[in-house]
């Protein structure tokens, strides 16, 4: 029997999967690594901890199997988007990456904005500059870090950095380069025009390949560490949203996805380039070529529930956390939850607003916070749906992955916010599932992508949406939405009370 490794790099943890060729997940390790949160709004990493963390959870893996290490054929990635990695001219890492959940770069964004015009920017990246993609960053390092820009030979990608850690090789792919603002979308290469206005040197850009791409074998020295074959064939991989689609089948026009890890995603299927979203949603290449995905973007969906957690049950796992989470009503008892605890990205490009409680009482228990902020999270997805809905598109089935998945009253909640049948795989671990698929395509298991999930992925439950929740949440969704804009004006005043 043959096998493959998913490696998803995510924001909370490394996740590793062995697959075989029947697309029966034979095991898996995760290893955890935390965010470095200096100043508000700021959020980074360090990427010799992914590497050190990916070794170990490798290890772990060979470790425990019990084959042949040389029918590991191939090993794919998928990555958290957008991070930036700046290596210097001997392919050192200059300084912590950038993390998408960052955003330090508003003036950024705003500069972008008066060089090329929404319009423009639109027009060749498909996307609005949001604090959270990598240009801003970039730009940022430059007008705040000289001398560490001067130093740069070329940016990475999150994946990107660790797969050359790996492998030796530099290069960047599609799903994962769109989100830089330096692509063109459509034309599937870097921007020369976006680079020479910003003024950012195009030999700062990674060669670009495909998802499903050989692009060399693991050095002697990773093979060494971890226990793998030398001769283990390297597939590029893709974003961690693209993976998470192509690892729940999200491979033709009118499936739709709901994935809560660190953030949240709402995302869908698009077989075409040139629709015209006006920048509302995010619109990237996918993992399967000649394709594309739009998305909208909670960027504190799973993280509103374990900063909760870290706060109110440090010690605690996320079972005891919800234990009793299916015995508050709907509306968590009058308490309402914004997540918006580092800021929002869809509908609300807002770098400035921050969570709230609305409706505390004396009676309130801690699960009824915790269901307010299950029923937050998943509002603020809703918006992404309505979003969709409103241009014209059917949802009516959407299929649930990542660390949310994995509790049932959520995967209910999610039926009846979202009015939807909720489908749950076998698997949460979409986008690592996602990352092997392409290991196994482009080991050329399958002749096509859609073959190979035919065999890798199956629905394990579906949840359908209750009528009578479906109601009361339409009504709480109405003054969840009005929360946004009675507290943006309060955030301002607030903003220079934060830890800065
Ligand atoms: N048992 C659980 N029940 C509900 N939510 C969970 C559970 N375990 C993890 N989560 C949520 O999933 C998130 C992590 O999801 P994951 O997909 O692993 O994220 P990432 O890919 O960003 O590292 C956590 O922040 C938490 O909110
Ligand atoms: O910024 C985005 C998408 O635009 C995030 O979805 C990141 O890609 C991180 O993903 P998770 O760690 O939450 O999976």
């Amino acid at each position: 029997m043959k096998y493959v490794i998913g490696v998803d790099l995510g924001t909370s943890a490394v996740k590793v999967i062995l697959m075989n060729q029947e697309g029966k997940v034979c095991d898996e390790a995760s290893k955890a690594y935390p965010l470095i949160q200096e100043k508000s709004g700021y959020s980074e990493q360090n990427p010799t901890e992914w590497v050190e963390k990916t070794t170990s959870a490798l290890q772990e893996l060979v470790a425990r199997f019990d084959g042949d290490v040389s029918n590991i054929e191939g090993i794919s990635y998928s990555g958290q988007m957008h991070g930036l990695v700046l290596l210097d001219k001997n392919n050192e890492v200059l300084r912590n990456a950038i993390l998408w959940n960052d955003t330090r770069t508003t003036e950024q964004c705003g500069q972008i904005y008066d060089i090329l015009g929404e319009e423009r920017l639109l027009q060749i990246t498909k996307n609005p500059a949001l604090e959270g993609f990598t240009l801003p960053k970039l730009l940022w390092v430059k007008q705040y870090e000289r001398e560490t820009y001067e130093k740069a030979a070329v940016f990475m990608l999150p994946k990107d950095y660790l797969r050359y850690q790996m492998t030796g090789q530099i290069h960047s792919e599609y799903s994962d380069a769109a989100g830089t603002l330096l692509l063109n979308v459509a034309e599937k290469s870097w921007s020369e025009d976006v680079c020479e206005l910003v003024g950012v040197d195009p030999q700062l850009c990674p060669s670009l390949v495909a998802s499903h791409q050989f692009v060399g074998t693991l050095t002697e020295q990773f093979a060494t560490e971890t226990g793998l074959a030398a001769t283990t064939k390297v597939f590029a991989g893709g974003a961690d949203n693209a993976c998470g689609a192509i690892g729940s089948g999200i491979l033709s026009e009118g499936k739709t996805l709901c994935s809560i890890g660190t953030s949240g995603v709402v995302l869908s299927y698009e077989e075409r380039n040139d629709r015209d979203f006006e920048g509302k949603v995010h619109y990237f290449n996918h993992g399967e070529e000649k394709a594309y995905y739009t998305m909208g973007v909670t960027l504190a969906a799973g993280y509103s529930l374990s900063w909760f957690k870290d706060t109110f049950g440090k010690n605690e796992d996320f079972e005891t956390l919800l234990d009793g989470l299916e015995d508050v009503p709907v509306g968590a008892n009058g308490l309402l939850f914004t997540p918006y605890v580092v800021g929002e990205r869809t509908p609300h490009a807002d770098a400035n607003i921050r969570a709230s409680f609305i409706g505390m009482e004396a009676s309130h228990e801690r699960i009824d916070f915790a269901r307010a902020v299950i029923e937050g999270i998943t509002f603020s997805l809703n918006e992404s749906i309505e979003i969709f809905r409103k241009s014209g598109k059917k949802i009516d089935t959407i299929i649930s992955i990542g660390g949310g998945a994995k509790n049932d009253t959520w995967l209910q909640t999610q039926a009846d916010v979202f009015n939807a049948t909720i489908v749950k795989l076998s698997s949460e671990q979409g986008p690592a599932v996602g990352a092997a698929m392409l290991a196994a395509y482009g080991s050329q298991w399958f002749a096509s992508l859609q073959q190979c999930a035919d065999v890798f992925t199956s629905e394990a439950k579906a949840y359908q949406p209750i009528p009578e929740n479906v109601e009361k949440y339409q009504e709480l969704f109405r003054i969840y939405k009005d929360v946004y804009v009675q507290t943006k004006g309060l955030n301002e005043g607030l903003k220079k009370f934060r830890k800065n």
